[in-house]
């Protein structure tokens, strides 16, 4: 970034207002969308949260509530991080997405692309397409990204283009991932969240960013000790 600034010949203050603009539209939105679907599904999920429960405290300890926990601590959470990715799968805050040709091109399936034409990749219905996810697609299973050793095994962002892949790939992909992580290990570990009203279906709307429409009325409740 600093060799941006010393190269922008000296709009450097127009130059860092545009990097924080473009973090901030990249980076707020899509963060809490993901969070919003995280939320509403643990709530309809207890038993993937009783496992984020016990996870963290295995890793944390159970009187570590109040501090942050590390990147290190967080890397070792392996089923947290599975929800994470998992939930972002059925509920991918960029639900989809267009390039337009430069010039004539041929996909690697043979496809022919005019100059100009747009083409769109739709991470929204390649998350629920049985040929990538198998039968229980619609389920919400964090358990599908951990291997024997309950480890967590990354897909090819070719299946799960949820933060796009090649070199247009999200800048701030770890980063995303580290803040739900925070803030759902946050809240998760005091309080108990549920949707206020169980029997109103969410709309996961399309836009700039896709997200619940309306916001998500939860209702948050401390856990007993
Ligand atoms: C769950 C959260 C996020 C999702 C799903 C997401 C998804 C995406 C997607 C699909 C793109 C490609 C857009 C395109 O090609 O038109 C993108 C680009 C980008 N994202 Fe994210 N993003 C997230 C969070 C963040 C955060 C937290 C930041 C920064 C703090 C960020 C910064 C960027 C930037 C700067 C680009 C443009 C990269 C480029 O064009 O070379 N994103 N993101």
């Amino acid at each position: 970034m600093a060799a941006g600034v010393e190269d922008s010949g000296g709009e450097d203050d127009g130059y860092l207002r545009d990097i924080v603009k473009s973090f901030l539209l990249a980076g707020r939105d899509t963060v809490a969308s993901g969070l919003t679907s995280f939320f509403w599904l643990t709530s309809r999920n207890p038993a993937v949260e009783a496992k984020i429960r016990s996870e963290a405290e295995a890793v944390l300890g159970r009187h570590h509530n109040d501090a942050v926990p590390s990147f290190a601590e967080m890397t070792e959470m392996h089923y947290l991080t599975s929800a994470v990715y998992e939930t972002l799968r059925l509920f991918p805050p960029v639900q989809f997405d267009s390039k337009f040709a430069l010039n004539d091109d041929v996909l690697p399936d043979g496809t022919i692309v005019r100059k100009g034409d747009r083409v769109t990749y739709h991470p929204y219905a390649m998350g629920r397409m049985e040929s990538i996810w198998g039968p229980d697609r619609l389920e919400f299973r964090p358990e599908r990204w951990l291997n024997d050793d309950g480890l967590f095994v990354p897909r090819s962002p070719y299946e799960y283009p949820v933060f796009q892949g090649g070199s247009r790939v999200c800048l701030g992909k770890e980063m995303a991932i580290v803040e739900m992580k925070t803030v759902i290990l946050a809240v998760i570990r005091r309080f108990n969240v549920r949707v206020a009203d169980p029997g109103h279906e969410p709309r996961f709307s399309p836009g700039l960013t896709a997200t619940v429409s309306g916001g998500l009325r939860m209702v948050v409740e401390e856990v007993k000790r």
